[in-house]
């Protein structure tokens, strides 16, 4: 069996003496895209943090994070081993791109400077010419390489950011709220390119929001959150359709979401009131990665501008039931 990417175990973190993430255990595959959710405070950028090594001195975590190819483990490892994996084997998107940017320097330099820093290309020149090929990946144009941070758009910004986190390709990408501060216009494209970066890559994901929309159109799997700890987990389907959990079913029942069991069995996530927005899932099987329907507004050829569409549970892998649209109420899937 291939082993995880990333393996959590019995993950504490306290400040002084109130602890605020606890007992957390959590995996992710190869490959796989998971999803971490919980209202506001339940410890989720704790956790994320916690395993990017990034927490302030006074929280103290404690419990196991171990990475694939990473002989030590990340909690207690010192900053100068951090700083070799961070931006290499383990890459993070943050909500607010302007704070992981230097205002300073030119965007094809601070895309070069993270594989030049982690050696992942031999030359300067090299390193321009793969920054110019991220560059194009996140559908942004060449004349950007020699623009500051101030003179792009947060959705411009946060391409960058994404280009950056993946240039050396990493074994897992954390995203924490990647999309909440963007203009809703933009959120659909931001998150078509995180998943295409990591299925072109093969890396594993780490989708933190507060967004049951978004984990079902992301991830694979996800883990519910609540007071610091990790209280149910499962497909993204079967959580979301039969939430075990009473919180789980509260944040469903509270969100755009609502789980119902259709007389198929299939997974038929729907909107409970007409200007909700409806997740249907239509009979068929998944599309291969990177392919979908008609009208889907991930492929940029939908009228209906700010919704998601992608199949649930899975991109590619096992053909399933059907695949999931993230329609307003009323619309049909063209
Ligand atoms: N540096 C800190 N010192 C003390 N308490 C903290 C600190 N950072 C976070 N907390 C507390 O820990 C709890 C979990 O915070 P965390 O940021 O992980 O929540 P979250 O689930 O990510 O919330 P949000 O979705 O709002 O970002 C919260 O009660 C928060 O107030």
């Amino acid at each position: 069996m291939t082993p995880d990417v990333l393996t959590v175990q019995g993950l504490n973190v306290s400040v002084r003496d109130t602890q605020l993430v606890s007992d957390v255990d959590l995996t992710v595959g190869p490959g796989e895209r998971v999803g971490l959710i919980g209202e506001s405070g339940s410890g989720k950028s704790l956790t994320a943090l916690s395993i990017l090594g990034l927490l302030p001195d006074d929280v103290v975590p404690s419990g196991s994070v171990r990475l694939t190819g990473i002989d030590h483990d990340l909690i207690g490892a010192d900053e100068r081993a951090l700083s070799r994996i961070r931006g290499r084997d383990l890459a993070m998107v943050f909500q607010e791109p302007m704070t992981a940017l230097n205002p300073t320097m030119r965007i094809g330099d601070q895309i070069a400077e993270s594989m030049l820093i982690h050696h992942t290309q031999p030359t300067r020149t090299a390193a321009r010419a793969a920054a110019a090929d991220l560059l194009d990946r996140v559908q942004l144009p060449a004349d950007l390489l020699r623009a500051y941070p101030h003179q792009l758009s947060g959705g411009q910004r946060q391409r960058i950011v994404l280009a950056i986190a993946l240039a050396n390709d990493p074994a897992l990408l954390i995203c924490d709220e990647p999309t909440t501060a963007l203009d809703v216009t933009v959120q659909a494209l931001v998150l078509d390119l995180i998943v295409q970066g990591v299925l072109a890559r093969s890396s594993a994901l780490l989708f933190i929001t507060h967004d049951l929309a978004v984990v079902a159109t992301v991830c694979e799997r996800v883990l519910v959150m609540y007071g610091g700890r990790v209280v149910e987990s499962g497909p993204v389907h079967e959580v979301f359709t039969n939430p075990r959990h009473r919180y789980t079913q509260g944040l469903l029942a509270a969100s755009n979401l609502e789980a119902a069991a259709p007389a198929s069995g299939r997974t038929n996530l729907q909107a409970g009131t007409a200007s909700r927005p409806r997740l249907t899932t239509i009979p068929g099987t998944v599309p291969a990665a990177g392919h979908f329907p008609s009208g889907c507004v991930f492929r940029n050829r939908c009228t209906h501008a700010t919704d998601l569409c992608a199949t649930t549970p899975a991109w590619s892998g096992t053909p399933t039931t059907g695949y999931a649209c993230h329609h307003p109420a009323g619309a049909s899937h063209a």
